[in-house]
């Protein structure tokens, strides 16, 4: 048995080069308060943790997290490494439970169940290593011959240019595609056409055999979803997602037992209690937890089981590997969601950047590797020259 030895946390600040976005680019929680100035300010991520643990024999495992990644390095530095350090990686059950427990009277959600995420994620990849197994291979192995995915971006912007990026897509083959609202309740009647303008657009290019998924990053309220909900069925989106904030559950379970669309979120939802209660309370049709987030792999596996004897469909927010091997392990998972390869824009971008592995969609499929052990993916030092790293 070889036990933890170190836990060690970078920020990767990006200093390259980024894309402005648009005006309208895509609806999101701050824009009720919003006056002026940065809209996108609660939106944009250009940083991103990564988590390396290293075992007595030299093995090293990789997490990682997207969310507040220096206040979550505090985290990890300060309260859960000195938890881990010691542990077989193997009891990574108890390791979970310790630092879930130990952090409990604030860690529950947030800063605290993603740095226990991004822990996990690392001790996961350990252990796929240490075992000479793919990750997936650990959580129940190959249930589908590749993973369909789904193209997200298509952010808000003039119509002709989301018609363009649409067309783009579709030579690739994908068989979803996932757009993003740029109007909310500020912009009343006038602003829903112009959503309305943007769904209509999108379904003339991708047609109807296509799944079209609608983004709304929590920038809608009750009141707008519902009178705008029977205005899209026509369109037959796959789902509506996040169009209330997180907090406001009761928000997603009447619009989700409205029935007309299916309403889809828990991106922004932490631990397998809050996503049994997301679940439970029928507030999702689809669930979105994202692994870095949720708990990591060990919570995701168990909020899977939960799923599925819902028979809520699990279709996890963002594509990357932590994300992919759980939805290759697990028949509930169908499809993954799949950020094409860009400039760096809003943030998700920045996986490509740090870490390589991370497979490119082909026909609208991705494919993991039955002999690559644990994650299957390092950290690049090819554009070291974009990052500012803190230690
Ligand atoms: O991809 C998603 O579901 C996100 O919420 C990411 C964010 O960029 C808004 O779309
Ligand atoms: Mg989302």
């Amino acid at each position: 048995m070889t036990r933890i030895k170190s836990v060690r946390t970078r920020v990767w600040n990006w200093t390259g080069p980024t894309v402005p976005p648009a005006g309208n680019f895509c609806t999101n929680a701050s824009d009720v308060i919003h006056r002026g100035g940065d809209a996108m300010g609660s939106f944009r991520f250009h940083q991103w943790l990564t988590c390396e643990i290293e075992t007595e024999d030299g093995t090293i495992g990789i997490g990682n997290a997207a969310l507040a990644p220096t206040v979550v390095k505090k985290a990890i530095d300060d309260w859960f490494a000195p938890l881990v350090i010691g542990e077989d990686p193997f009891d990574y059950a108890y390791i979970w439970e310790k630092m879930y427990r130990r952090s409990h009277a604030w860690g529950r959600k947030g800063i605290g169940m993603t740095a226990i995420s991004a822990i996990d994620i690392a001790i996961w990849d350990l252990m796929g290593k240490l075992a000479g197994k793919p990750v997936f291979k650990l959580l129940g192995g190959r249930t589908k011959e590749k993973i369909p995915v789904y193209y997200s971006k298509l952010y808000s912007g003039p119509v002709e240019s989301m018609q363009a990026e649409a067309e783009e897509a579709k030579k690739h083959g994908y068989t979803g595609y996932k757009m993003r609202f740029g109007w909310g309740p500020k912009e009343g009647m006038a602003g829903l056409r112009e959503n309305l303008k943007r769904v209509e657009a999108v379904r003339e290019v991708i047609g109807y055999d296509a799944d079209l998924m609608l983004e709304c990053y929590m920038g809608w309220n009750l009141d707008y979803a519902k009178r705008t909900l029977p205005k899209l069925a026509k369109y037959e989106p796959r789902w509506l997602e996040e169009p209330v904030i997180a907090d406001d559950v009761a928000g997603y379970a009447e619009l989700n037992a409205m029935n007309i669309v299916p309403i889809s979120g828990g991106e922004h939802e932490f631990s397998v209690i809050g996503c049994k209660d997301l679940i439970e309370k029928k507030a999702v049709s689809v669930l979105q937890y994202d692994t870095n987030r949720v708990g990591g792999i060990t919570a995701a596996q168990k909020i899977n089981a939960i799923a599925e004897a819902f028979q809520v469909p699990v279709i996890p927010h963002a594509g990357q590997m932590h994300n992919y091997h759980l939805t290759m392990a697990n028949t509930n998972c169908m499809i993954s969601e799949y950020f094409p390869v860009f400039d760096v824009e809003v943030g998700n971008e920045l996986f490509y950047y740090i870490f390589e592995g991370d497979p490119e969609a082909k026909n609208g499929f991705l494919q993991l590797d039955d002999d690559l052990p644990g994650l299957g993916i390092v950290i690049t030092d090819k554009h070291l020259q974009h990052f500012e790293i803190e230690e």
